[in-house]
């Protein structure tokens, strides 16, 4: 075990929380893409100097993304954000940002400088109401993106079929607590038996 792997993950509810990214290019629209994949409704205001025709064409009609052709400005962080995503590509300008947003206790990832992120974005396999988040705590991207490919081609369809009846179950279950534990442990045993 790595004893600094620290990370620890949680799984956020992107809609209800308002996301800035600042910066209008490939790796704001990678950013961009990564929340919309999760949640197509994102609470999203970006920010940049320049805005390239796909990040305009991915956003065209989503009305809860709004887009600002202009620089940076410290107000920018004064309107209830509670996320930040840096992708602008000055480095010391970045830097400055994040300095900002971390004395107002805004959690800010840094795209091109993991020692500048309060938190990581990680690949993630959605199998409906199964979600897995996969991070090699900055070591290798591309090994995220690969290990998600795997997962995506080994979980079965009927995954989400099996998390919903056990919903169901765990939903009609009318016993105690420990009992209903004990029911929904006995009924999985055989998940995990090989
Ligand atoms: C998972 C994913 C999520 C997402 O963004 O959606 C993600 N990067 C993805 C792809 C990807 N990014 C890069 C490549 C090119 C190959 C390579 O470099 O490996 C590829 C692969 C490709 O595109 O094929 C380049 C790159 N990325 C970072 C740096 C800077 C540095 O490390 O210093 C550089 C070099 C820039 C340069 O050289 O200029 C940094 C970060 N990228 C992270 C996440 C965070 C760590 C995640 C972890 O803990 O594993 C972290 C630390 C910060 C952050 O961005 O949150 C997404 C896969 C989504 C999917 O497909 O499932
Ligand atoms: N994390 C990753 O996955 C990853 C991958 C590749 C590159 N990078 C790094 O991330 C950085 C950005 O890469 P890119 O390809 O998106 O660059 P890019 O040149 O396509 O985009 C940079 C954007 O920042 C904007 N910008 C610059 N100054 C600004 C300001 N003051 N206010 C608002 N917007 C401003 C520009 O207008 C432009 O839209 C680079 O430094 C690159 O090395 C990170």
């Amino acid at each position: 075990m790595n004893s600094n792997n620290n990370l620890f993950p949680v799984f956020l509810k992107i809609r209800q929380l308002k996301t800035l990214i600042v910066g209008g290019g490939n790796v704001a629209l990678e950013k961009l893409n990564a929340l919309l994949k999760n949640d197509p409704r994102a609470n999203i205001v970006l920010v940049g100097r320049e805005i390239s025709e796909d990040i305009r064409a991915r956003v065209n009609g989503i009305d809860t993304i709004s887009l600002h052709q202009r620089a940076f400005l410290p107000s920018d962080l004064h309107s209830g954000i509670q996320l930040l995503i840096l992708a602008t590509n000055n480095r010391d300008l970045n830097a400055v940002i994040y300095g900002m947003a971390r004395a107002k206790g805004i959690l800010t990832n840094v795209a091109d400088t993991p020692d500048l992120c309060d938190f990581y974005l990680g690949s993630t396999v959605t199998k409906g109401n199964l979600k897995i988040g996969i991070s090699t705590n900055g070591q290798s991207p591309t090994f995220a993106k690969r290990f998600r490919e795997v997962l995506e081609d080994i979980l079965p369809d009927e995954t989400n079929e099996l998390v919903n009846n056990l919903n169901r179950i765990r939903n009609s279950l009318k016993v105690s607590f420990s009992e209903k534990v004990r029911i929904l442990n006995d009924k999985t045993k055989e998940l995990v038996s090989k």
